[in-house]
């Protein structure tokens, strides 16, 4: 029987002409793919009322969270920054409500960039609006224009930790992120960072919770790089 993943959905609400000026619910290809190739079932859960979540939840084995916008920082309890860049309250509501109702049920989670952002807030942790705020930042987070195919910085990964057996100790990612975080939330533990001490990765501190985040983009990797496709491969199998 394949794990069923639900995969949380962005939505295009801007008129864009690719189409036709309708509006979309979307979640990058990569994550579908990786999800098949790892053997699960990938379903995306477009956003919607926060009431639903519990039946979706009750519906799939595990929970993908996928990159995409900045948090609207008052689910932290902070007033945006002038740096906040474009936020979706309805992703946001509808994400969180996911997530709690996944920590409830007991379903997996593998959160990415924003997804694992997004875990720290939900529970009890805060993110740095932009990493201007933070006083260490010395890595270059946002590689963009340089395509998200070549991994930009290294990070170190803890070996007590679901991710070494995964990358090694030393590893190089893709960077595609303006904000991280800053207060970690109790329930979390940090298991990657850079070389400047940003969160790169985390899991849950009980390992009942089965929770697995990262700041980058495995998605965008999976295919040329095999230690991105363990990730999935971990999530959809073992975790
Ligand atoms: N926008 C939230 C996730 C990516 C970032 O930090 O920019």
């Amino acid at each position: 029987m394949k794990s069923v993943i639900g995969i949380a959905a962005n939505q295009i609400i801007q008129s864009v002409d690719v189409f036709n000026g309708n509006h979309v619910s979307y979640t990058p290809q990569g994550f579908v793919t990786a999800v098949q190739n790892a053997g699960g079932l990938p379903i995306v859960l477009p956003i919607g009322a926060e009431e639903t979540a519990e039946a979706y939840i009750s519906k799939i084995d595990k929970l993908l969270l996928a990159g995409g916008q900045d948090i609207s920082p008052d689910f932290f309890g902070e007033d945006p920054h002038p740096k906040l860049e474009e936020t979706n309250r309805n992703r946001d509501l509808f994400e969180i409500a996911l997530i709690k109702e996944a920590v409830k049920q007991k379903k997996p989670i593998f959160a990415v960039c924003r997804g694992m952002q997004l875990l720290n807030v939900v529970l009890g942790g805060t993110l740095y609006q932009d990493l201007s705020l933070y006083p260490d930042w010395k890595v270059k987070h946002g590689q963009q224009p340089t395509q998200p195919q070549f991994a930009t910085h290294g990070i170190q990964i803890e070996k007590a930790s679901s991710l070494y057996p995964l990358l090694g100790e030393d590893y190089r990612v893709n960077s595609y992120h303006h904000q991280a975080i800053n207060k970690l939330a109790a329930p979390l533990k940090i298991i990657a960072k850079s070389s400047d001490g940003i969160a790169e990765a985390i899991e849950s501190v009980d390992a009942k919770q089965r929770i697995l985040g990262v700041q980058w983009h495995p998605e965008l990797r999976f295919d040329i790089e095999s230690k991105e496709f363990n990730l999935f491969d971990y999530f959809v199998n073992q975790l």
